[in-house]
C-alpha cells in the first residue's frame, strides 16, 4: 500500500493551543513517479474538489486510502477526536498557488479536522515561501508554534480545527502539489463546499490571468476568515 498509516505513530504529539500532528514519510517513495504523473492538471490555482476523472489511478487509490474510515480513526486518535470516521471527508487537491494564497486563517467552523499531504519531490533548501506554519497569533506569520513545514513528498500535517488553529504560509507562486482532506461536521457542509469549489474552478478558468494577479501584493501577515 502506498499510504503508510503506521508512520503517524512516530510523530510527536505537539502541545500547541490546538492539537496537531506532523508525520514524515507517510508515502512509499517508490510511488512518487506515478503520483506525479497522475496528479490533476488544473488550469487554475488553489484547491479544487477531488473528481476521479481529473486524476490518474495512483492518485485515486491514495484518495481512497486517505478517506477510509480506518485512516480517519487512526488520525483522529492522535488528534483527540473520537471515531473521526463519523464525519464525512472532503478531498480537495492543489496543483499550483498564486501569491495571494496562504494568508493566515483557522479554517471554517464546518471543519472538524484537516490533513494536508504534500507531494512535491523537492522544495528548495532554505526557501521559506510555501512552507506551512502553525501560528500562535492571527496577525503574525512569524509567530510559529513549531518549525515551518516544507511541503515535501510524504509529509502529512494534520490538526484539529479550533477558533485559534491559525495557520498559513509566506506568499508563493508556482507548482505546489497537495492533497487536503477535511473532515466536515455533516453531509450538508460537504455538499455546500463541493458546490462552491466547483464553481470557483469555473470562475478561475474564465478569469485566467486576472486571477493570478488578484491579491499578489498581499501583506505577509494578511489574514482571511475561512
Ligand atoms: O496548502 C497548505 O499548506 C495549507 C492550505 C490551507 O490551509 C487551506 O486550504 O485551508
Ligand atoms: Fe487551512
Amino acid at each position: 500500500m502506498v499510504l503508510r498509516p503506521a508512520r503517524l505513530e512516530t510523530a510527536p504529539a505537539w502541545l500547541a493551543p490546538f492539537p496537531l500532528l506532523i508525520a514524515h514519510e507517510v508515502l512509499d517513495p517508490a510511488a512518487m513517479p506515478d503520483l506525479d504523473a497522475d496528479f490533476p492538471r488544473y488550469r487554475g490555482a488553489g484547491y479544487f474538489p477531488h473528481a476521479a476523472g481529473d486524476c490518474g489511478p495512483s492518485v485515486n487509490a491514495l484518495v481512497d486510502a486517505l478517506t477510509a474510515p480506518e485512516f480517519a480513526d487512526a488520525l483522529g486518535a492522535r488528534l483527540g477526536i473520537e471515531r473521526m470516521s463519523r464525519y464525512p471527508p472532503l478531498v480537495t487537491l492543489c496543483r499550483s498557488l498564486n501569491l495571494r494564497h496562504g494568508s493566515i486563517h483557522t479554517d471554517s467552523q464546518s471543519k472538524v479536522a484537516s490533513a494536508l499531504l504534500y507531494l512535491n519531490p523537492a522544495w528548495p533548501d532554505r526557501m521559506h515561501a510555501g512552507c506551512l506554519r502553525f501560528l500562535a497569533r492571527p496577525d503574525d506569520i512569524e509567530s510559529m508554534l513549531v518549525p515551518e513545514i516544507p511541503p515535501v513528498y510524504g509529509t502529512l500535517a494534520a490538526f484539529r480545527r479550533t477558533d485559534c488553529s491559525y495557520h498559513g504560509h509566506l506568499p508563493f507562486e508556482g507548482e505546489r502539489h497537495v492533497i487536503q482532506v477535511a473532515w466536515l461536521v455533516d453531509a450538508a457542509a460537504k455538499a455546500r463546499k463541493t458546490r462552491r469549489g466547483r464553481l470557483s474552478r469555473f470562475v478561475k478558468w474564465i478569469a485566467g490571468r486576472a486571477d493570478r494577479d488578484f491579491g499578489k501584493d498581499r501583506d505577509k501577515n494578511a489574514a482571511h476568515l475561512d
